[in-house]
């Protein structure tokens, strides 16, 4: 039988968002320290002399994983979308979450585009365990299998 494990690695970056028509101060826009914890649960490499013996995944890959299907379209100094032009006119120096996802930015929207884009890149799905989501020191919001409706698969 093997042996299983969940894996985690923390992610922060910076981005800025609004949420329009929100009645509080979030329908301006407004930066975040974000903290993105991704999780994977799986079975533990047995196969010896392999780099990865003893692992579910190398933290190293997961990392290139995360890099590579979120984190470098969030780099600030990668400005996309049609407000791109804005940053040399001397706007907002923030990925914009808004642009970037053309979705409505509350952190349960956000973790469930993540999720979806960790697939997308190529993260087999039944190995995804937690994407969880700080936008504050105080406040995440987290998904599972369960929350998108995997559970048992
Ligand atoms: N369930 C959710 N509620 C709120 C979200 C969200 O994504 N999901 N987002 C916001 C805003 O983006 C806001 O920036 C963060 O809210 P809040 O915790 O109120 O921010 P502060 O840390 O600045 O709170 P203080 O109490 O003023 O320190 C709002 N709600
Ligand atoms: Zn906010």
């Amino acid at each position: 039988m093997p042996r299983y494990a969940i894996i985690t690695r923390l992610f922060p970056f910076e981005a800025c968002h609004h949420l329009p028509g929100h009645q509080g101060k979030c329908r301006r826009p407004h930066g975040h320290s974000y903290q993105l914890e991704v999780s994977l649960r799986g079975p533990i490499k047995e196969t010896q002399g392999l780099s990865d013996e003893g692992m579910v995944l190398d933290f190293a890959e997961l990392k290139a994983l995360v890099n590579r299907t979120i984190l470098e379209q969030l780099d600030p100094r990668v400005p996309r979308g049609p407000e791109a032009g804005m940053i040399e006119q001397g706007g907002m120096d923030h990925n914009d979450l808004n642009v970037l996802t053309g979705i409505r930015t509350t952190a349960e929207n956000l973790v469930h585009w993540i999720w979806e884009a960790l697939v997308a890149g190529g993260v087999p799905e039944e190995f995804l365990y937690r994407i969880r989501l700080w936008e504050t020191e105080k406040g995440y919001v987290e998904i599972t299998q369960a929350e998108r409706g995997q559970e048992g698969r």
